[in-house]
C-alpha cells in the first residue's frame, strides 16, 4: 500500500543495506536516539510538521539494531510526529523491553496518560528549540511540563543550536530533573574546540552535574567530511575533537545513538555502519565504550536492570 504522504523535495532515504561494521560494540549496547517514521498510513505524520519524511518503521528500526550489534534502543519522537506519540508507543511495545522512548507531550496532558507512557517505557520529555523543526513552546508551559514528569523520575531532552544557548541558559538551568543535550548541542566545528562557543556548552556541563550530551550526529555537524560512505575509514575527522572532549571531560554523562533514519540531512545519507566505525575514534578505550554504550544508558533508561 503506498502512503498518502509526499515526501519533502529532495529528502533523502536512510541508507539500505549498512555494511557490517568492525568495531563490535560492548555486550548490551544502547542506541540512545533514534527515531521511527510512520509508516505514513499507520500513523500519519503531524498536520504541524515541518517536513515530511519517507516511512521508517520499527521492524526496521529493529533489524538495524541487530545488524549493528546492538541490543536496545532510545526511541525519540521526531518532530514530523508533533505531540502524537503513537508510533513511538507502538515501537516499545513491540520491543519485548528492549526500547524506551522520548516523548513530546502538551500541557493537557493528563496524569492517566503520563502513567500509561511510563508503563509502555517513556522516560523524558523533549524540548526543541531548533527553528526550522518546530514553532516553540512557551517556556512557562515547557516548565510546567517539566515540573509534572519529574516526579515520575524521566528527564528531559533538549535540541538547540550553540549560538542559542547563551539565551536559554537560564531556562535550562532552572529544569528540576536531568537535562540530556541532543547531538552535543550543535556546535559550529569550523570554530575552535577551545574557543567561546564550545568553552560555554563544557561550562554548562560542569557547572551543571545534572546536565548529560548525546555525543551523536557528526554527520550532521560535520563541514569537511569526509562522509561515511564508500568504506570510508576517517570519516567526520572534523568533529572527533569536540565528541571526544566531551567523552573525556565527562565520561559518565554521554550517551551515543545513530539518530537513524538522520531527518533532513541534505548532502548525504550515511552507512550506519561506518558510523559505528566512528565510535572508537571519540571513546578511545574500552573502558570509555562501555560507559558511553552501555553502563551510561542503562543508568538512565534500564536503571532497575543497571549495575
Ligand atoms: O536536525 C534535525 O533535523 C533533527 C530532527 C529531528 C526531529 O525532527 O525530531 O530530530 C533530530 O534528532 C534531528
Amino acid at each position: 500500500m503506498g502512503t498518502k504522504f509526499e515526501k519533502t523535495p529532495g529528502w533523502l532515504d536512510w541508507y539500505p543495506g549498512p555494511s557490517k561494521p568492525r568495531f563490535q560494540v560492548p555486550p548490551g549496547s544502547v542506541d540512545a536516539h533514534c527515531h521511527v517514521f510512520g509508516p505514513g498510513d499507520r500513523f500519519p505524520f503531524a498536520p504541524e510538521r515541518k517536513y515530511t519524511p519517507c516511512d521508517a518503521s520499527r521492524e526496521q528500526l529493529f533489524a538495524l539494531r541487530d545488524h549493528l550489534g546492538f541490543a536496545r534502543n532510545v526511541v525519540v519522537q521526531a518532530t514530523c510526529h508533533g505531540a502524537d506519540n503513537s508510533a513511538l508507543l507502538d515501537a516499545l511495545q513491540h520491543s519485548g523491553g528492549m526500547a524506551r522512548g522520548v516523548v513530546t507531550v502538551r500541557r493537557g496532558i493528563t496524569d492517566r496518560e503520563l502513567r500509561d507512557m511510563h508503563e509502555a517505557g517513556v522516560r523524558g520529555v523533549r524540548f526543541n528549540f531548533v527553528r526550522r523543526l518546530v514553532d516553540f513552546t512557551p517556556k512557562d508551559e515547557l516548565m510546567e511540563i517539566a515540573g509534572r514528569i519529574a516526579p515520575l523520575g524521566w528527564h528531559v531532552v533538549i535540541y538547540f543550536e550553540a549560538v542559542d544557548l547563551p539565551e536559554l541558559w537560564d531556562f535550562f538551568t532552572a529544569l528540576p530533573t536531568t537535562v540530556v543535550v541532543d547531538h552535543m548541542g550543535r556546535p559550529d566545528v569550523t570554530k575552535p574546540v577551545d574557543g567561546e562557543e564550545f568553552e560555554l556548552f563544557v561550562k554548562f556541563m560542569r557547572d551543571h552535574p545534572n546536565v548529560w550530551s548525546k555525543v551523536s550526529c557528526p554527520e550532521r555537524l560535520s563541514v569537511s567530511g569526509p562522509p561515511a560512505l564508500h568504506g570510508e575509514r576517517n570519516a567526520y575527522r572534523d568533529v572527533v575533537p569536540f565528541a571526544r572532549r566531551i567523552v573525556e571531560t565527562f565520561p559518565d554523562r554521554v550517551l551515543w545513538g545513530t539518530d537513524w533514519p538522520h531527518p533532513n540531512l541534505k548532502n548525504h545519507m550515511p552507512d550506519d555502519g561506518l558510523l559505528v566505525d566512528f565510535i572508537p575514534h571519540i571513546a578511545v578505550s574500552p573502558e570509555l565504550q562501555r560507559k558511553l554504550l552501555v553502563d551510561n544508558p542503562m543508568r538512565l533508561y534500564w536503571p532497575e536492570e543497571a549495575r
